[in-house]
């Protein structure tokens, strides 16, 4: 490609966030750079099977594969991603151009009955099928019933409406995006529960070989945001990237530096509370936010982290 295609079509999943998030680029492109563009909506194999954890049936790469071959055909130029399902390694010929200012990057307590995960009676039931949100309740409330929940966000809280939980967990952004902030009844702190590496941002994968079109979105790049999700990408590959792992790694900016949080839990002794590593770091490059991941990462390895990938790698 040496020209920058006109019209310029993003590829996109069907959900109705994954609308919102390509319609949000396409408005970006078209009032900030004048472009023309469409939308090719798409089914992927993430979004078929519904009836098992993500982490048992091949992970992240689920929700982008289609779109990535869409690209590879020529048939889109662009996708637009929730950056938490972004692969640590995206396939050859793949890059994450931009990423955008992030949204609120916390999780989300929705429930009619009960206003904080606190107020809950001893062993109510809470839907999610993250492992890292399975893991951070269980440390905080062993007692409670964690039950699975996939599908997109409209099916989950379907789920919850029809009486099958107390309460779900969800990411906070997701709810904000499609206007339905007032669903939520408590706010999680990361401190109570760390967000997954990405959350929150919306991420832009091109062909690496379109030089033009990456010249032309690195402009949208929203730096604070890049810097922090580079950190937190780099702890979750440095460990191997997998999501069949307990682990959140959440950065914030403070004071002029970058403030770094991983923690990685024992999926196979979940009540166990999850090993931390913390770092701060004035990074100016996404060189430097790497190493800061890579630091924490490091830190967590040392702390026991070691026996935990050797224990998932042999089980
Ligand atoms: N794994 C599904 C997914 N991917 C991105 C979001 C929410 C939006 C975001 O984090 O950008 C969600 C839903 C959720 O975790 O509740």
């Amino acid at each position: 490609m040496t020209t920058l295609p006109d019209p310029c079509v993003i590829a996109t999943r069907e959900s109705r966030l994954a609308l919102w998030q390509a319609e949000h680029v396409r408005d970006l492109l078209t009032e900030r750079l004048g472009w023309s563009v469409d939308l090719l909506g798409m089914t992927t194999r993430g979004d078929q099977i519904l009836d098992r954890a993500l982490s048992k049936v091949g992970g992240k790469g689920l929700f982008v594969k289609e779109l990535e071959t869409a690209l590879e055909e020529g048939r889109a130029h662009l996708a637009v991603h929730s950056l938490k399902d972004v692969p640590m390694e995206l396939p050859d010929g793949f890059s994450l151009c931009t990423v955008l200012e992030r949204e609120d990057p916390r999780d989300a307590w929705v429930s009619s009955s009960f206003e904080s995960i606190e107020a809950l009676p001893q062993g109510a039931r809470v839907g999610t099928s993250s492992l890292r949100r399975v893991v951070q309740l269980q440390a905080r409330r062993p007692d409670l019933d964690v039950q699975p929940l996939r599908g997109n966000l409209d099916t989950r809280l379907r789920k919850l409406d029809e009486g099958q939980y107390d309460g779900i967990v969800l990411a906070a952004a997701g709810l904000k995006r499609l206007g339905l902030a007032e669903r939520i009844r408590q706010v999680i702190s990361p401190e109570w529960m760390l967000p997954a590496a990405g959350q929150g941002a919306l991420g832009i994968e091109v062909r690496t070989d379109a030089t033009p079109l990456r010249n032309a979105l690195a402009g949208l790049i929203h730096t604070p945001t890049w810097l922090a999700v580079h950190a937190e990408r780099a702890v979750s590959r440095a460990l191997g990237g997998s999501c069949s792992m307990p682990l959140a790694a959440y950065a914030f900016w403070s004071d002029g530096a970058l403030a770094l949080e991983a923690r990685l839990g024992d999926p196979l002794q979940p009540g166990r509370p999850m090993l931390r590593a913390q770092q701060r770091s004035r990074v100016a490059t996404t060189t430097a936010a790497e190493a800061l991941g890579q630091g924490v990462a490091a830190e967590l390895i040392e702390a026991g982290g070691r026996d935990i990938l050797d224990r998932l790698a042999h089980g």
